[in-house]
């Protein structure tokens, strides 16, 4: 059986990089750049006041009791324009009159005339002004040609926030991954409203997919459940290619069972197969191959935990690498809770993280790591990763720590009393 290691190597040499589309930068949230952006203008794109008050030309400081002509009056959206004399009425916003340099706010002023309309015509100052004051000056946030977003780069809300300022409406993504689930076993119910039938469960591995997936970044095509038989395989397999899949997920039916009939009818179907059991708790049974249709196909055993640990650590990194994203990098905490993992596997627990109070992060790793049990996976906030070599990891040891999906930071809880 070979390792963690040699698994994802062997799986991320598939990786086929997903082609570019282009988005409207409001749905852009969460997708990943196909490319790196730079500025096309610059930000502030014009100096502009950074208070409501009097602009005036500075070479040297202004003193304190000086009094100043106003003459015109600027406001957020007013086109550039000349000074028409040393000093202008100004608000926030609004582009600086060529041949002036500063601006007062005007609770730092005193108004000593008005014009006939009851505009300021004469102002005095009541600190001092510095030459530059209060303006924001064009380019001094963003220089033009300033790179704002890299390649793989996931967009998130500042980011829109910063291309929106940039003029940019619509910019290159990574095309999302189109993925197809089949759950397999007769015991799956198909219809979750209704009570269950003897010896049927619910699905819980199709609906979690999905919502992992979609959290993921991917675009799922179909999620089917089918029996037991390969004929129903088969043709799910079918339909996920038609439906024009890149990647093929199906649960269920890769062990030893006289019924786990998968890595049989995939060997059948002529799939290339890239592993088959890799040394790993849980869900050692994993099973990898391209299909002779072209999609990658995961195989995953149907155990709960199994699903969820093949999708974190086989899956994400898989989608990471067809988006050119690079690998994640972990985090570490201190290990609250002793373990002893059995030598020859690579363990993924899932845990609750808090964080002490000189910010050192910890972890515990849930009591229930049976990979049946579903709640205490509902409960962790992370996974901690025990490589093959741990031996026994004592409190207080250092351990890996990775979110429950990729691009999701591990949650952290409030410190247990
Ligand atoms: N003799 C051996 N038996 C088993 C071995 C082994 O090495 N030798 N490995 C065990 C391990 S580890 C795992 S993991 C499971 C994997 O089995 P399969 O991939 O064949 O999966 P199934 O038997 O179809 O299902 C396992 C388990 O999960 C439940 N299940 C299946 N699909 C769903 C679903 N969509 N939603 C919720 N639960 C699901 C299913 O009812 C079973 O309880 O094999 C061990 N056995
Ligand atoms: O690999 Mo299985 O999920 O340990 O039961």
């Amino acid at each position: 059986m070979i390792d963690y290691a040699q698994a994802l190597q062997r799986l991320l040499q598939q990786v086929m990089p997903q082609a570019a589309e282009s988005c409207l930068l409001a749905d852009a949230a969460g997708r990943i750049s196909a490319g790196a952006v730079h500025s096309p203008i610059a930000l502030p794109t014009f100096d502009h006041a950074a208070m409501d008050g009097y602009a005036l030309a500075a070479d040297e400081p202004l003193l304190a009791g000086s009094e100043h002509a106003v003459s015109g009056s600027r406001a957020a959206g007013d086109g550039a324009c000349a000074s028409g004399g040393e000093c202008c009425e100004i608000m926030t916003g609004a582009q600086l009159p060529a041949g002036l340099n500063s601006v007062v706010a005007v609770e730092n002023t005193h108004m000593l005339e008005t014009h006939a309309d009851g505009t300021p015509a004469r102002i005095r100052l009541l600190q001092a002004l510095a030459p530059g004051q209060n303006v924001r000056y064009a380019g001094s946030d963003v220089a033009p040609g300033t790179p704002v977003l890299s390649a793989g780069a996931r967009l998130d809300s500042a980011d829109v926030m910063l291309l929106a300022a940039l003029g940019i409406g619509r910019i290159d993504v990574v095309r999302r991954p189109r993925v197809a689930i089949v759950g397999t076993g007769k015991e799956l119910q198909a219809d979750a409203t209704q009570p269950l039938v003897s010896g049927r469960i619910h699905n819980s591995n199709g609906p979690y997919l999905v919502a992992a997936l979609r959290a993921a970044g991917a675009h799922v095509l179909l999620c089917e459940t089918v029996d037991d038989t390969p004929a129903t395989y088969i043709d799910a397999l079918r339909q996920a290619v038609d439906a024009g899949a890149d990647l093929v997920i199906s649960t269920g039916a890769v062990s030893m069972g006289r019924h786990d009939f998968v890595p049989a009818t995939l060997d059948r179907l002529g799939a290339q197969q890239l592993f088959h059991g890799v040394a790993i708790r849980p869900g050692k049974p994993l099973l990898c191959a391209r299909l002779v249709a072209g999609p990658l196909i995961f195989a995953m055993p149907g155990t709960p935990m199994a699903v969820a640990a093949a999708i974190r650590f086989f899956v994400s990194p898989m989608l990471r690498a067809m988006a050119g994203q690079a690998a994640e990098l972990p985090l570490h905490a201190v290990l609250d809770t002793p373990q002893q993992p059995k030598p020859g596997l690579r363990h993924f627990l899932r845990a609750t993280l808090h964080q002490d109070r000189d910010g050192r992060l910890h972890a515990r790793v849930l009591a229930q790591q049976q990979p049946f049990r579903i709640r205490p996976f509902a409960e962790a906030g992370a996974w901690v990763v025990l490589p093959e070599g741990a031996a026994d990891c004592a409190r207080d040891s250092m351990v890996e720590v990775v979110g429950l999906l990729h691009g999701h930071p591990p949650r952290i809880d409030p410190p247990p009393p």
